[in-house]
């Protein structure tokens, strides 16, 4: 809908009213289109503004509409009847001004954004090209390379920056609907030719070609398949080399291919995916609408390990007081330089003063007696946590959450060694804790609705994804990455090469495979979790197999580099050969590849020629199905938590959307009957056969996976 007033005598002012942030709907289209009728067959009405209401301008096109029938009025004619109107127009941008709703205001004669306000072209983010003009609209208005920038990352640029660029002609901090009615009446009857932006010529370097080749390669390698950036450069060349029509036609026809996409589907099922994660329940049926979080001014981290640092920082820089404790006093002094390191860089890069005074130091645990929050990140071993949890329990004030960054291990078990288990969650962060976007919330049987709330807040404030989840081993990202690694290893043993599997991976668009990261993150990690387990090595007493344990099939492979002391890129040497130790740089390793060899001849297997689709079937499969487990445990309350959890957490194909999308988008029923094939190939690995929740979804019909929820609940109501 859009309202109409006539102001100060001679102004029409046009609010965009569609809650929450005004998008374009078919009803608002509608609305705009006779408000502008309206505004200019009224003689007395010289000059007409358009706003939103509640602050917000415009959020773009109404992406709930994509997909369906479209009806209303087209938006490409809409903004060219405001561009070609005989009265001036002018844009009142107050909070944002993204996609349809900047090229809503690129269509208007006049900008005028609050100081506040943002502005920016983000349909690359949903596997779309501005395509109601903005590809053609905004290089005529600042340039071939900076529109370039901003359609090709979606970036949103502040008010600031828009003026600077050229995309706002004003920026105030008063009331932007009355500074723009005040505008709008003194540019009244002036001349519109000089500010209709299709007219003007589009500011073409001489270097074009070049610019273009340029910007091209730079997409092409970020978007590890995505097609909208590619056709966001092809738009904007349109603009540099065509004249306004043609590149309008241009622009239609690559949207025309986007916009049918199934990558463009995925994007924009992961937009919404997002902000279902925000709200999230438990099996108790707490909610995040009744569940209220309680303030967290002053928290504390307990030992500086990488990971500890890096949760400092991240709260640090979001304002909050942070004890940070590390017992060993040579560890304590290289933590406290490496955080102030981390803090001044990142407050150079957003050109704000360091947070160095929000963290203060200690070797003992006494400070945190006045804490809000505290986060435990020790080394991952159940004693040590438990005797942490213990001393917590003694010395916190009454009240304060107690949080563990375990990657896997039970949580129940730390909440018991506390007086209060109520207040007790998992918090578990992903390294670089500082940078990378995902937070896992973990509850236990004993979390209170009050925790997860405060843990899924505290998230927010330091800007993370946060995913509530059950408490399992390894709760939803590491447990979903165990049978992934699993068949690649499998998948070695029966004749890959390492090179081959990332190689097939980083094809699907992961930004590495499976045996670089491992290589990256250490192959010392898994080695000790699988010792602690008694899994590293075979026991004797059963006479086992060394390649079964506890009667599933089992590849020792991992440990047997771990015991050459090839742990990857620190040490030089793991699934590949590095330069130096720390390199970063992978090298296939002929040692390996004759080391393989050599397991193989020993073990009796028989090398055979593996392909891309078995790579890609074994390792995506067993991940997804292992997914539909956690989901069947109740563990994640939908497959939109999987999503965010593998996207942001495990760099997971944005525009694949998640692994549990990408089941929907292959079809459950080729799922079911891969896995089928594989587990009848392979009996001895549990992981590849299928579970309750995809054959009943595949008997249901495979539903969407909108509808997957359903089915869900009433799976748990028959246990
Ligand atoms: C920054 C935000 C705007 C706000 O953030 P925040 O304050 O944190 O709030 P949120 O929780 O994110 O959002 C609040 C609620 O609002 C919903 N929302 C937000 N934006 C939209 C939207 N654009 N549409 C619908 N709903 C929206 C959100 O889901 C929340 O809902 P709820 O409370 O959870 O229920 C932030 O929200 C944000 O970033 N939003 C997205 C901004 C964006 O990306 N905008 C661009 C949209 S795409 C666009 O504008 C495209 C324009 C070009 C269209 C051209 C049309 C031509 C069609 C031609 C087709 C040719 C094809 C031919 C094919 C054939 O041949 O058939």
């Amino acid at each position: 809908m859009a309202q109409y007033t006539r102001v100060s005598g001679s102004v029409g002012l046009i609010t965009l009213q569609s809650p929450r942030v005004n998008a374009l709907s078919a009803a608002v289209r509608q609305g705009i289109v006779d408000m502008m009728q309206r505004a200019l067959s009224e003689p007395e009405v010289k000059s007409v503004v358009i706003c939103g209401q509640n602050g917000i301008f415009c959020g773009g096109a109404d992406i709930k509409e994509f997909g369906k029938n479209m009806s209303g009025p087209p938006l490409i004619p809409m903004i060219h009847a405001i561009e070609a109107a005989s009265k001036p127009v002018v844009a009142a941008i107050e909070g944002i001004a993204l996609g349809g709703g900047l090229e809503l205001a690129l269509g208007c004669h006049y900008r005028i954004a609050h100081a506040k306000a943002r502005v920016g072209l983000p349909e690359v983010t949903l596997g779309l090209l501005p395509a109601a003009g903005g590809s053609q609209r905004l290089p005529r208005l600042i340039g071939v390379p900076a529109a370039l920038d901003l359609i090709t990352t979606g970036r949103h640029v502040t008010a600031a920056e828009a003026l600077k660029l050229g995309i706002v002609d004003q920026v105030t901090d008063h009331n932007t609907v009355n500074v723009a009615v005040k505008f709008a009446k003194r540019v009244a009857g002036q001349s519109l030719d000089p500010r209709r932006i299709s007219t003007y010529p589009c500011p073409c370097p001489s270097d074009a070609d070049a610019l273009f080749e340029k910007a091209m390669q730079k997409v092409r390698r970020a978007a590890r398949g995505a097609i909208a950036p590619v056709a966001c450069v092809q738009a904007v060349r349109a603009a540099a080399t065509l004249p306004y029509n043609q590149g309008m036609e241009r622009e239609k026809e690559l949207m025309a291919t986007l916009f049918t996409s199934g990558q463009a589907r995925a994007l924009q099922y992961f937009f919404f995916a997002q902000r279902a994660v925000g709200k999230w329940s438990m099996p108790s049926g707490a909610r995040w609408e009744t569940s209220k979080p309680r303030p967290v001014h002053k928290a504390a981290v307990i030992g500086l390990g990488t990971m500890g640092r890096g949760i400092t920082v991240a709260l640090a820089q979001a304002g909050l007081s942070v004890v940070a404790v590390e017992t060993q006093e040579k560890q304590l002094m290289e933590a406290k330089q490496a955080i102030s390191g981390m803090l001044e860089r990142g407050a150079k890069r957003s050109g704000v003063a360091p947070a160095l005074d929000k963290v203060s130091y200690s070797h003992n645990i006494q400070p945190v007696a006045d804490v809000d929050l505290v986060i435990e990140a020790v080394f991952e071993d159940m004693a040590l946590k438990k005797k942490v949890f213990q001393q917590l329990s003694a010395v916190c004030k009454p009240g304060t959450f107690l949080c563990s960054n375990t990657s896997g291990l039970d949580i129940d078990h730390l909440a018991c060694q506390t007086r209060n288990p109520e207040l007790v969650v998992g918090m578990h962060f992903f390294a670089p804790a500082h940078v990378m976007k995902l937070l896992e919330v973990v509850y236990g049987p004993k979390s209170s609705p009050h925790a997860v709330a405060t843990a899924m807040q505290l998230g927010k404030k330091i800007g993370k994804v946060s995913v509530a989840v059950g408490n399992c081993r390894g709760f939803v990202g590491n447990r979903m990455l165990k049978p992934y690694l699993e068949q690649a290893l499998f998948l070695l043993e029966e004749g890959a090469t390492p090179e081959f599997v990332d190689q097939v991976l980083e094809e699907f668009g992961f930004a590495m495979g499976v045996f670089r990261v491992s290589d990256l993150s250490g192959l010392d990690v898994g080695w000790r979790v699988r010792m602690a387990d008694g899994l590293a090595q075979p026991d004797p007493t059963t006479g086992q197999p060394v390649r079964v344990r506890q009667g599933r099939r089992y590849s020792p492979l991992g440990d047997l580099l771990c015991e050459q002391g090839r742990f990857g890129q620190k040490t030089g040497r793991g699934w590949y050969q590095y330069d130096k130790p720390g390199s970063q740089v992978a090298k296939p390793d002929p040692w390996l590849h004759s080391f393989l060899d050599e397991y193989r001849t020993r073990h009796g297997l028989v090398a055979r020629r593996i392909d891309h689709q078995e790579v890609l079937e074994r390792c995506l499969y067993s991940l997804i199905n292992e997914g539909f487990r956690i989901l069947e445990d109740g563990i994640a309350a939908g497959p939109e938590d999987i999503d965010v959890i593998y996207v942001f957490g495990y760099s997971w194909p944005r525009h694949r959307g998640g692994p549990m999308f990408y089941a929907a988008t292959v079809g459950l029923n080729k799922v079911l009957e891969r896995l089928e094939h594989y587990h009848q190939a392979h009996p001895d690995v549990p992981s590849l056969q299928p579970c309750r929740l995809l054959r009943k979804l595949v008997a249901g019909g495979s539903p969407p996976i909108h509808k997957w929820r359903e089915v869900i609940k009433k799976v748990h109501s028959q246990l």
